[in-house]
């Protein structure tokens, strides 16, 4: 679990989050002065700050609420274009632990309800050779459609980040690679989440690279282009809106054909075991129903690169598992999956791992 910025702003609104807050400047990092949930700009938030990227958390209410979908989407919801996003699609950042002072609901653990069905095959570690394999999905033409999204190298390169001058990552280098799943693990504010961001082109590099392929990441709007999704932390789910539209509305967006996105929307709430709660508010689902949304979102991009940050943390044993599996299906079709998490098992699941400690990154196991 994240430390959230009520620690060390005063917010309580807790954007939990490394670009949090006004004060950081566009790479997101600290300057250090205090932040506000008023400071944060957006409809809610008060004025907007000079900079997009530094206003990342519109406000409770807003993040609550429809809050941040852009590009196409924010024409049709009036959401703020320039909030950062997690998916590139819905980023209502929201506390999945806390009662902000706007009446967000504390939610508990996962303790209901598997996942759909049982795994066709079992999850396999190491895939070294970076094999394709089918998904599940038996869509026509989904296999083909989804080679034309093949995952890229994600390469880091001697990356250092600090926040208010305290360094985070100090010399980090690493690199994932298409069909494979690399786990990020290591203590609480070891860095995971910056690292996950700064390949999102969320958080610049204070020194070093971060390439997609051979291409120098510059900011969200060129991942994005990319076909980088990131499933936050925080699942930044639009709390009015009905888990379909959750998954639903963004691949609209995007472009995607209505018939394919009502499909892959369906298919994706499955897969995560949420078909019968597909036309639930966001807002009345338990927190793990919440995370299993913003898998969901995330799987059905059919990203290229996919970001999955402590998707498991809030499931039972079981669903942290088929959620592993699913991961591990975009990587059979040939996403790069980055996966920072805390389980153990989960990350023995991965084909590499690595371990972020004291701002270094040790590649524990497997790799390139
Ligand atoms: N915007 C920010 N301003 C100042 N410090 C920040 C900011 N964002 C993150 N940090 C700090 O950077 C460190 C790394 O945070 P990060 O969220 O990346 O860690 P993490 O490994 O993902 O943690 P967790 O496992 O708890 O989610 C923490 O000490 C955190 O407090």
């Amino acid at each position: 679990m994240k430390p959230t910025d009520t620690d060390r702003t005063g917010d309580p609104a807790g954007t939990d989050h490394p670009a949090g807050g006004v004060d950081g400047d566009r790479t997101g990092r600290d300057t250090g002065a205090p932040r506000t949930a008023g400071d944060v700009g957006g409809p809610d938030g008060g004025q907007p700050g000079p900079d997009p990227m530094a206003r990342f958390d519109p406000g409770p209410r807003y993040r609550a609420e429809v809050g941040g979908y852009r590009d196409e989407a924010v024409a049709d919801f009036g959401g703020d274009r320039s909030a950062a996003t997690g998916t590139g699609f819905p980023v209502a950042q929201r506390s999945a632990h806390t009662v902000g002072p706007d009446g967000e609901r504390t939610v508990g653990p996962e303790t209901e309800g598997a996942v759909g069905p049982g795994p066709e095959r079992p999850v396999v570690a190491g895939t070294e050779s970076g094999e394709r394999r089918p998904g599940r999905s038996g869509e026509p033409g989904a296999d083909e459609q989804q080679d034309a999204r093949a995952g890229q190298v994600v390469g880091v390169a001697d990356l250092t980040i600090s926040y208010g001058g305290h360094p985070v990552l100090a010399g980090v280098t690493v690199r994932a690679l298409p069909g494979q799943l690399l786990a990020v693990t290591g203590p609480s504010g070891a860095g995971k989440t910056t690292l996950l961001w700064t390949i999102a082109g969320l958080v610049g590099p204070e020194t070093g690279t971060v390439l997609l392929d051979e291409e120098a990441v510059r900011d969200r709007d060129q991942t994005l282009a990319a076909g980088v999704a990131l499933i936050p932390q925080d699942n930044g789910l639009a709390a009015i809106l009905t888990a379909q539209e959750n998954v639903l509305v963004p691949l609209l967006a995007a472009g995607v054909p209505p018939d394919e996105a009502a499909a892959r929307t369906e298919r994706m709430l499955a897969a995560v075991g949420l078909g019968g709660q597909a036309d639930q508010l966001v807002e009345e689902l338990s927190g793990g129903q919440q995370q299993r949304v913003a898998i969901a979102r995330g799987l059905a991009a059919n990203a290229r690169v996919l970001l999955a940050d402590e998707v498991t943390s809030e499931l039972d044993a079981q669903n942290r598992q088929r959620v592993v599996e699913l991961l591990r299906e975009q990587a059979w079709r040939g996403a790069t999956v980055v996966f920072a998490t805390h389980d153990p098992d989960a990350a023995a699941a991965c084909d590499a791992e690595l371990h972020l400690r004291d701002g270094k990154g040790d590649l524990v196991r497997g790799g390139a």
